[in-house]
């Protein structure tokens, strides 16, 4: 058992041990020496003081702060792995922080402890020789949080006693008797969201464990080709991807920047997670009997589904309204479907009945792609594993609700409503469906939604509903309920 580290709390001057050693004779004093850090491990330093301070996302401030800082190439690479990685590993990071020094994390000042953060990744996930990665953190510390550095400098040396295996095996509980607190700790989730994912896969530890494994994977980035704009096969091949596993509009694009291509920029290409492609798909392609040209997407913005269906709907003959009650978000929605037979209403998406664009029963295809915890898409979100609360489900369920509850309004007898989350959570999915259809007072067919997505698809379970998962399929963690309107 190591000995915890004094200093570097909350309003301490932090010249704990390892300070104070600096002398003459061992190389210049605190006060002679100017402190440098490299651009990179700055930048990394300011995306996760953000994340944390202003509740920034990562993925929108790092990119500023690598342009303002002019970091570029295999710097912005550094940079970008130690931000997502640190952020992603929070979990496991704290623990081993907190154990070395002897206090929980939350009783260390902010800038003292995101840098410990950032060494401690180094140290134990990252290829950075040990030495470096504390005397490179120590001259963060020196910059950020002058107070703790040498209190910085001695956690730092005691992480690096150890590796990542054995600060886990130490700290974790016994998979035996806690194997959902040794499954968090391990794979840095909070327990609340492993939990969840158990519950979402019928209690199975051991696929819940590859799904944690798999939502630490950086996922790669990949494109929805438009269809009747370009084909996937030509679009691969313009880009140097390769055609997706399942749906036949994804591309998978092999690193690079996406804003760069000029298939984007053209609009004949967007970037889409390949669940979200094979969901909004699904729905179109649901057989339907009578008409089948009004189409509703209750929640758009940012776009994504709705640049798919504008697409396929001019194919089709059909026409898309897209609704989204942020202003901003409209806004984008109405970029990523120019060109398309798409009209978008910026307004609530349960004014069904009460506005002339939205008219009960006036549909024949509904999307209810819900706003949702998100947790199918922790891969993407570094941070929002430990932003999302247990308490953020009572709001988002409720509106899921009504929201599932307005599409049946808007659909006509006979029409189909799709019902997506892109988490798993069965609050948000299956309870939701259920209750949300409960209170519409509508009769409702489920549609097995299996048969509606690419031949030769594993694991989609025993349906009706379908979800989709990072570590079965590749994707983000979609659900899907089709329900089809009989009164
Ligand atoms: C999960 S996102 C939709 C993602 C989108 N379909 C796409 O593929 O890009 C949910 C969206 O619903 C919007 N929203 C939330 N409450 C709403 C409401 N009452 N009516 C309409 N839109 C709403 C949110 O602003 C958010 O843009």
């Amino acid at each position: 058992m190591s000995a915890p580290v004094r200093g570097g709390g909350r309003g301490e001057g932090g010249r704990g041990r390892g300070e104070g050693g600096r002398g003459p004779g061992r190389g210049p004093s605190n006060r002679d020496r100017r402190p440098t850090v490299d651009p990179a491990r700055f930048a990394a330093y300011e995306a996760i003081a953000a994340v944390h301070r202003d509740d920034a996302y990562a993925n929108l401030v790092l990119p500023h702060i690598l342009t303002d800082r002019d970091v570029r190439g295999r710097d912005a690479a550094f940079a970008t792995e130690l931000t997502y990685g640190t952020l992603r590993s929070l979990g496991t990071l704290d623990a081993i922080i907190a154990h070395t020094a002897g206090r929980e994390v939350d009783r260390i000042d902010p800038p003292a402890r995101d840098a410990l953060r950032l060494g401690a990744y180094q140290i134990l996930n990252m290829r950075v020789p040990a030495h470096a990665a504390v005397s490179s953190t120590v001259d963060l510390v020196r910059i950020v949080a002058p107070g703790a550095t040498g209190f910085a400098n001695a956690v730092l040396r005691e992480i690096t006693t150890r590796d990542l295996d054995a600060w886990v095996e130490e700290l974790a509980p016994a998979y035996e008797t806690d194997p959902i607190g040794n499954l968090a700790l391990t794979n840095s989730h909070p327990q609340w969201i492993v939990r969840a994912f158990q519950e979402a896969l019928g209690g199975s530890l051991e696929e819940t464990s590859r799904l944690l494994i798999e939502d630490n994977q950086a996922p790669s980035v990949v494109l929805c080709a438009r269809p009747g704009r370009v084909d996937a096969v030509d679009l691969a091949e313009e880009v140097g991807g390769s055609p997706g596993a399942f749906s036949p509009y994804a591309v998978y694009l092999p690193g690079g920047a996406p804003g760069d291509l000029a298939a984007i920029r053209h609009g004949r290409a967007h970037v889409q997670d390949e669940g979200s492609q094979l969901v909004a798909a699904a729905l179109v392609d649901a057989p339907i009997e009578g008409d089948d040209t009004r189409w509703l997407d209750l929640c758009a913005g940012p776009g994504g589904k709705a640049g798919l269906l504008g697409a396929l709907a001019a194919q089709r003959g059909a026409h898309l309204t897209a609704v989204e009650v942020t202003e901003h978000r409209a806004g984008l929605v109405s970029k990523a479907v120019a060109g398309y037979p798409v009209t978008v209403l910026h307004t609530d998406g349960r004014n069904v009945g009460r506005e002339t664009d939205l008219p009960e029963q006036g549909f024949d295809r509904v999307l209810v792609d819900a706003p949702c915890t998100g947790l199918g898409a922790l891969r993407r979100r570094p941070e929002a594993r430990w932003r999302r609360q247990p308490s953020d489900l009572p709001p988002l369920t409720k509106l899921q609700r009504e929201l599932l509850t307005a599409a049946l309004r808007a659909v006509r007898p006979g029409g189909l409503v799709g019902y997506v989350t892109c988490s798993p959570h069965t609050v948000e999915t299956h309870v939701s469906v259920t209750e949300g259809t409960r209170r519409a007072d509508i009769e409702v067919d489920f549609v097995d939604a299996r048969p509606l997505l690419p031949a030769g698809m594993p694991g989609l379970g025993t349906g009706p509903t379908v979800q989709l998962w990072p570590h079965r399929h590749g994707t983000d963690a979609m659900f899907l309920a089709v329900l089809r309107r009989t009164s």
